[in-house]
Protein backbone atom coordinates (compact mmCIF):
# COMPACT_ATOMS: atom_id res chain seq x y z
CA UNK A 1 0.00 0.00 0.00
CA UNK A 2 1.44 3.35 -1.26
CA UNK A 3 2.14 5.80 1.44
CA UNK A 4 -0.49 8.89 1.06
CA UNK A 5 0.68 12.37 -0.87
CA UNK A 6 2.23 14.55 1.73
CA UNK A 7 0.07 18.02 1.56
CA UNK A 8 0.72 21.52 2.73
CA UNK A 9 -1.91 24.14 2.30
CA UNK A 10 -1.15 27.62 2.11
CA UNK A 11 -4.24 29.86 2.22
CA UNK A 12 -4.89 33.62 3.63
CA UNK A 13 -8.54 33.40 3.40
CA UNK A 14 -11.84 31.76 3.81
CA UNK A 15 -10.71 28.37 3.05
CA UNK A 16 -13.20 27.04 0.67
CA UNK A 17 -10.84 25.07 -1.59
CA UNK A 18 -9.25 23.98 1.18
CA UNK A 19 -12.72 22.35 2.62
CA UNK A 20 -13.40 21.13 -0.83
CA UNK A 21 -9.84 18.64 -0.40
CA UNK A 22 -11.20 17.64 3.01
CA UNK A 23 -14.07 16.80 1.37
CA UNK A 24 -13.14 14.82 -1.37
CA UNK A 25 -10.52 12.58 1.15
CA UNK A 26 -13.01 12.13 3.45
CA UNK A 27 -15.44 10.96 0.45
CA UNK A 28 -12.15 8.67 -0.21
CA UNK A 29 -12.00 10.22 -3.59
CA UNK A 30 -7.87 12.09 -2.44
CA UNK A 31 -5.49 9.05 -1.34
CA UNK A 32 -3.37 12.04 0.88
CA UNK A 33 -2.55 13.32 3.95
CA UNK A 34 -2.77 17.01 4.77
CA UNK A 35 0.42 17.60 6.83
CA UNK A 36 -0.43 21.39 7.85
CA UNK A 37 -1.96 24.24 6.76
CA UNK A 38 0.35 27.58 6.82
CA UNK A 39 -1.77 30.99 6.93
CA UNK A 40 -0.08 34.66 6.81
CA UNK A 41 -3.03 35.73 8.30
CA UNK A 42 -3.22 34.68 11.89
CA UNK A 43 -7.49 35.40 12.14
CA UNK A 44 -7.82 33.15 8.48
CA UNK A 45 -11.05 31.26 8.63
CA UNK A 46 -8.96 28.26 6.74
CA UNK A 47 -6.83 27.62 10.34
CA UNK A 48 -10.15 27.35 12.03
CA UNK A 49 -11.34 24.78 9.46
CA UNK A 50 -7.87 22.79 9.50
CA UNK A 51 -8.07 22.51 13.19
CA UNK A 52 -11.42 21.00 13.32
CA UNK A 53 -10.61 18.23 10.69
CA UNK A 54 -7.36 18.00 12.89
CA UNK A 55 -4.86 19.25 10.61
CA UNK A 56 -1.55 21.06 11.98
CA UNK A 57 -1.34 24.47 11.75
CA UNK A 58 0.80 27.40 11.98
CA UNK A 59 0.87 31.08 11.63
CA UNK A 60 3.82 34.05 10.30
CA UNK A 61 3.11 36.77 10.06
CA UNK A 62 5.00 39.14 7.74
CA UNK A 63 5.13 42.11 10.19
CA UNK A 64 8.08 40.32 12.40
CA UNK A 65 10.22 40.05 9.80
CA UNK A 66 12.41 42.43 7.97
CA UNK A 67 11.53 42.20 4.37
CA UNK A 68 9.83 39.90 2.21
CA UNK A 69 12.10 37.30 0.86
CA UNK A 70 13.23 36.59 5.11
CA UNK A 71 9.53 36.10 5.38
CA UNK A 72 9.33 33.88 2.66
CA UNK A 73 12.56 31.82 3.42
CA UNK A 74 11.45 31.81 6.97
CA UNK A 75 8.13 30.12 5.99
CA UNK A 76 9.30 27.95 3.37
CA UNK A 77 11.52 26.42 6.22
CA UNK A 78 8.85 26.15 8.50
CA UNK A 79 6.75 24.21 5.86
CA UNK A 80 9.40 21.87 4.70
CA UNK A 81 9.62 20.38 8.77
CA UNK A 82 6.33 18.75 7.55
CA UNK A 83 8.05 17.22 5.14
CA UNK A 84 5.01 17.48 2.52
CA UNK A 85 5.15 15.90 -1.37
CA UNK A 86 3.26 18.79 -2.48
CA UNK A 87 1.95 22.19 -1.77
CA UNK A 88 -0.90 23.82 -2.63
CA UNK A 89 -2.07 26.76 -2.72
CA UNK A 90 -5.51 27.68 -1.90
CA UNK A 91 -6.12 30.94 -1.95
CA UNK A 92 -2.38 32.32 -0.43
CA UNK A 93 -2.58 36.12 -1.21
CA UNK A 94 1.47 36.58 -1.51
CA UNK A 95 3.94 36.66 -4.06
CA UNK A 96 6.40 34.40 -3.30
CA UNK A 97 9.88 35.01 -3.78
CA UNK A 98 11.76 32.95 -6.86
CA UNK A 99 14.48 31.67 -4.97
CA UNK A 100 12.20 30.98 -1.77
CA UNK A 101 10.04 28.90 -4.15
CA UNK A 102 13.15 27.22 -6.03
CA UNK A 103 13.21 23.97 -3.89
CA UNK A 104 9.54 23.24 -4.71
CA UNK A 105 9.59 23.20 -8.57
CA UNK A 106 7.17 21.09 -9.79
CA UNK A 107 6.23 20.38 -6.40
CA UNK A 108 3.76 22.98 -5.78
CA UNK A 109 0.08 23.99 -7.15
CA UNK A 110 -1.89 27.23 -7.36
CA UNK A 111 -5.36 27.60 -8.15
CA UNK A 112 -6.51 30.88 -9.51
CA UNK A 113 -9.70 32.65 -10.94
CA UNK A 114 -9.19 32.94 -14.44
CA UNK A 115 -8.50 31.53 -17.70
CA UNK A 116 -4.48 31.70 -17.59
CA UNK A 117 -2.89 32.89 -19.50
CA UNK A 118 -5.47 35.94 -19.33
CA UNK A 119 -5.57 37.86 -15.75
CA UNK A 120 -2.39 37.00 -13.54
CA UNK A 121 -2.44 38.92 -10.46
CA UNK A 122 -5.18 39.81 -8.76
CA UNK A 123 -8.86 41.43 -9.45
CA UNK A 124 -9.81 38.63 -12.34
CA UNK A 125 -13.44 39.00 -12.07
CA UNK A 126 -13.38 42.67 -12.44
CA UNK A 127 -11.39 42.44 -15.20
CA UNK A 128 -12.93 39.47 -17.59
CA UNK A 129 -16.02 41.65 -16.91
CA UNK A 130 -14.30 45.20 -18.24
CA UNK A 131 -12.97 43.36 -21.29
CA UNK A 132 -16.22 42.19 -22.35
CA UNK A 133 -15.63 38.24 -22.25
CA UNK A 134 -17.94 36.11 -23.03
CA UNK A 135 -16.02 32.82 -20.74
CA UNK A 136 -14.21 33.27 -17.78
CA UNK A 137 -12.85 30.09 -14.97
CA UNK A 138 -10.59 29.38 -13.21
CA UNK A 139 -7.19 27.83 -13.67
CA UNK A 140 -4.83 25.41 -11.54
CA UNK A 141 -1.11 25.75 -12.57
CA UNK A 142 2.24 24.70 -11.45
CA UNK A 143 3.73 27.54 -9.56
CA UNK A 144 7.03 29.50 -10.85
CA UNK A 145 8.87 32.95 -9.85
CA UNK A 146 6.66 34.22 -12.24
CA UNK A 147 3.50 35.30 -10.84
CA UNK A 148 0.80 32.67 -12.14
CA UNK A 149 2.83 32.07 -14.83
CA UNK A 150 4.01 28.49 -14.44
CA UNK A 151 2.62 25.56 -16.58
CA UNK A 152 -1.02 24.95 -16.90
CA UNK A 153 -2.31 22.01 -15.57
CA UNK A 154 -6.33 21.98 -16.06
CA UNK A 155 -9.41 24.30 -16.59
CA UNK A 156 -12.70 24.72 -16.12
CA UNK A 157 -14.80 27.28 -17.53
CA UNK A 158 -17.97 29.31 -17.28
CA UNK A 159 -19.92 31.32 -19.21
CA UNK A 160 -20.38 35.16 -18.59
CA UNK A 161 -24.07 35.80 -18.48
CA UNK A 162 -25.82 39.30 -18.58
CA UNK A 163 -26.50 40.89 -15.47
CA UNK A 164 -23.13 39.40 -13.88
CA UNK A 165 -20.47 41.52 -11.86
CA UNK A 166 -17.83 40.52 -9.47
CA UNK A 167 -19.75 38.69 -6.29
CA UNK A 168 -22.22 36.81 -8.94
CA UNK A 169 -19.11 35.91 -11.30
CA UNK A 170 -16.83 34.58 -7.79
CA UNK A 171 -19.92 32.52 -7.10
CA UNK A 172 -20.72 31.09 -9.93
CA UNK A 173 -17.15 30.47 -10.43
CA UNK A 174 -16.01 29.07 -6.99
CA UNK A 175 -18.04 25.68 -7.41
CA UNK A 176 -16.11 24.69 -10.35
CA UNK A 177 -12.95 25.86 -8.30
CA UNK A 178 -13.84 23.01 -6.01
CA UNK A 179 -14.22 20.16 -8.00
CA UNK A 180 -11.07 21.15 -10.40
CA UNK A 181 -8.35 21.74 -7.59
CA UNK A 182 -9.55 17.99 -6.10
CA UNK A 183 -9.48 16.86 -9.48
CA UNK A 184 -6.18 17.80 -10.00
CA UNK A 185 -4.84 16.87 -6.71
CA UNK A 186 -5.82 13.22 -7.58
CA UNK A 187 -4.05 13.16 -10.76
CA UNK A 188 -0.83 14.04 -8.64
CA UNK A 189 -1.33 11.91 -6.43
CA UNK A 190 -2.24 8.96 -8.74
CA UNK A 191 1.31 9.49 -9.98
CA UNK A 192 -0.22 10.56 -13.13
CA UNK A 193 1.03 14.29 -13.50
CA UNK A 194 4.54 15.26 -13.09
CA UNK A 195 6.67 18.60 -14.29
CA UNK A 196 9.71 17.56 -15.45
CA UNK A 197 12.14 19.46 -17.85
CA UNK A 198 9.93 19.03 -20.97
CA UNK A 199 6.93 20.78 -19.24
CA UNK A 200 3.81 19.02 -18.25
CA UNK A 201 3.29 15.21 -18.63
CA UNK A 202 -0.23 13.38 -17.98
CA UNK A 203 0.15 9.24 -18.09
CA UNK A 204 3.68 9.64 -19.83
CA UNK A 205 2.86 11.82 -22.46
CA UNK A 206 3.32 15.59 -22.80
CA UNK A 207 0.52 17.72 -22.04
CA UNK A 208 0.03 20.15 -24.70
CA UNK A 209 -2.82 22.11 -23.74
CA UNK A 210 -4.51 22.31 -20.32
CA UNK A 211 -6.93 19.73 -19.20
CA UNK A 212 -10.76 20.82 -19.59
CA UNK A 213 -13.54 20.34 -16.65
N1 LIG B 1 6.08 33.57 -7.31
C1 LIG B 1 4.78 33.29 -7.30
N2 LIG B 1 4.05 33.61 -6.22
C2 LIG B 1 2.71 33.33 -6.20
C3 LIG B 1 2.08 32.76 -7.32
C4 LIG B 1 2.89 32.42 -8.45
O1 LIG B 1 2.40 31.87 -9.47
N3 LIG B 1 4.22 32.69 -8.40
N4 LIG B 1 0.69 32.57 -7.33
C5 LIG B 1 -0.01 33.42 -6.34
C6 LIG B 1 -1.49 33.28 -6.19
N5 LIG B 1 -2.11 34.49 -6.75
C7 LIG B 1 -3.03 34.28 -7.74
O2 LIG B 1 -3.44 33.13 -8.04
C8 LIG B 1 -1.78 35.81 -6.33
C9 LIG B 1 -1.69 36.10 -4.97
C10 LIG B 1 -1.34 37.40 -4.56
C11 LIG B 1 -1.10 38.40 -5.48
C12 LIG B 1 -0.71 39.77 -5.02
O3 LIG B 1 -0.66 40.72 -5.80
N6 LIG B 1 -0.41 39.89 -3.73
C13 LIG B 1 0.04 41.18 -3.15
C14 LIG B 1 -0.75 41.49 -1.89
C15 LIG B 1 -2.23 41.47 -2.21
C16 LIG B 1 -3.06 41.55 -0.92
O4 LIG B 1 -2.49 41.52 0.17
O5 LIG B 1 -4.30 41.64 -1.08
C17 LIG B 1 1.50 41.07 -2.77
O6 LIG B 1 1.97 39.94 -2.49
O7 LIG B 1 2.13 42.13 -2.70
C18 LIG B 1 -1.22 38.12 -6.84
C19 LIG B 1 -1.56 36.83 -7.27
C20 LIG B 1 0.60 33.24 -4.98
N7 LIG B 1 1.99 33.62 -5.09
N1 LIG C 1 -4.69 35.04 -6.78
C1 LIG C 1 -5.11 34.00 -5.91
C2 LIG C 1 -6.62 34.00 -5.81
O1 LIG C 1 -7.27 35.01 -6.02
N2 LIG C 1 -7.14 32.82 -5.47
C3 LIG C 1 -8.56 32.72 -5.27
O2 LIG C 1 -8.86 33.07 -3.93
C4 LIG C 1 -10.06 32.40 -3.56
C5 LIG C 1 -9.81 31.72 -2.24
O3 LIG C 1 -11.05 31.26 -1.77
P1 LIG C 1 -11.05 30.20 -0.57
O4 LIG C 1 -10.18 30.76 0.54
O5 LIG C 1 -12.50 30.10 -0.20
O6 LIG C 1 -10.47 28.91 -1.12
C6 LIG C 1 -10.36 31.37 -4.68
O7 LIG C 1 -11.41 31.85 -5.51
C7 LIG C 1 -9.07 31.31 -5.45
O8 LIG C 1 -9.26 31.01 -6.84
Amino acid sequence: MPTPLRIAILASGRGSNFAALLAAHERGELPVEFVLVASDKADAPVLQLAQGAGVPTMVLDPRDYADRRTYDFALFDRIAASKPDLLVLAGFMRIIDGDALKPWAGRMINIHPSLLPKYRGLHTHRRALKAGDLEHGASVHYVTAELDGGPVIAQATLTIETGDDEATLATRLLPLEHQLLPAVVALIAAGRLTLGEQGIAFDGEPLRKPLRW
